[in-house]
């Protein structure tokens, strides 16, 4: 690197609740699959973890809800969170900012891996897919930001190197968080000046 040239800032951005809608889907999907049984509406949603909640109203409702998220096809025909695909290519597009996509597959993770490249490459095209990053260890990937819907984002790294944004999604909404942490509340919200502050 050349002396004085500025290294570009790089944002990793996270996928379910943050570009593509899990959380709608899933409850959409719920309802269609199983008419009869209680459900959680998003906005009673608490707490990342959507399997524990319904486990909690019922415990054979777990594995319903499991079923629909990891049912083939699920991942796939997520719908993109608004304003998230125009974002992802004007930040990629900044001078001395590079984007990558930082997600985790579920345990189960037969359709889920092969369905979030397809999805990449539906919604933002191949040169993103080259930008795509699978882990369930986040925190030992190397980056300045990460925009991300979960509360605790932990792994092997105790420090990482990456400043979390908590992007609000229905689950995470009434959370009160530390000061020292950021929130961005929608696509809309003013992400261009968390990236600004980010580069002094
Ligand atoms: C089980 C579960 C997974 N997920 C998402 C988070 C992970 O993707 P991401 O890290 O891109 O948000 C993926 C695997 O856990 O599925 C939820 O958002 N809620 C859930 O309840
Ligand atoms: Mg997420």
């Amino acid at each position: 690197m050349e002396l004085g040239e500025q290294r570009a800032l790089r944002v990793l951005l996270d996928m379910d609740g943050v570009l593509a809608d899990f959380e709608g889907s899933l409850l959409r999907g719920f309802r269609d699959r199983f008419p009869q049984e209680p459900y959680v509406a998003l906005e009673d949603r608490r707490g990342f973890s959507a399997r524990n909640q319904y486990g909690a109203l019922r415990p054979d409702l777990a594995m319903k809800v499991a079923s629909v998220y990891e049912a083939p096809g699920f991942f796939l025909d997520l719908e993109p969170i608004p304003g998230a695909l125009e974002a992802v290519q004007e930040m990629s597009c900044m001078k001395d900012t590079e984007v990558f996509i930082c997600t985790s597959p579920l345990k189960k993770y037969d359709y889920c891996t092969s369905e979030k490249y397809l999805w990449v490459d539906k919604y933002l095209g191949p040169q993103f897919v080259d930008r795509l990053i699978l882990t369930r260890d986040k925190t030992v990937v190397l980056g300045d930001l990460l925009i991300d819907d979960k509360d605790v984002i932990q792994g092997q790294e105790k420090k990482p190197s990456w400043e979390h944004i908590l992007f609000t999604c229905c689950h995470n909404q009434h959370l009160d968080l530390p000061a020292s942490k950021r929130r961005l509340n929608s696509w809309s919200d003013n992400w261009r000046e968390i990236l600004e502050n980010k580069r002094k």
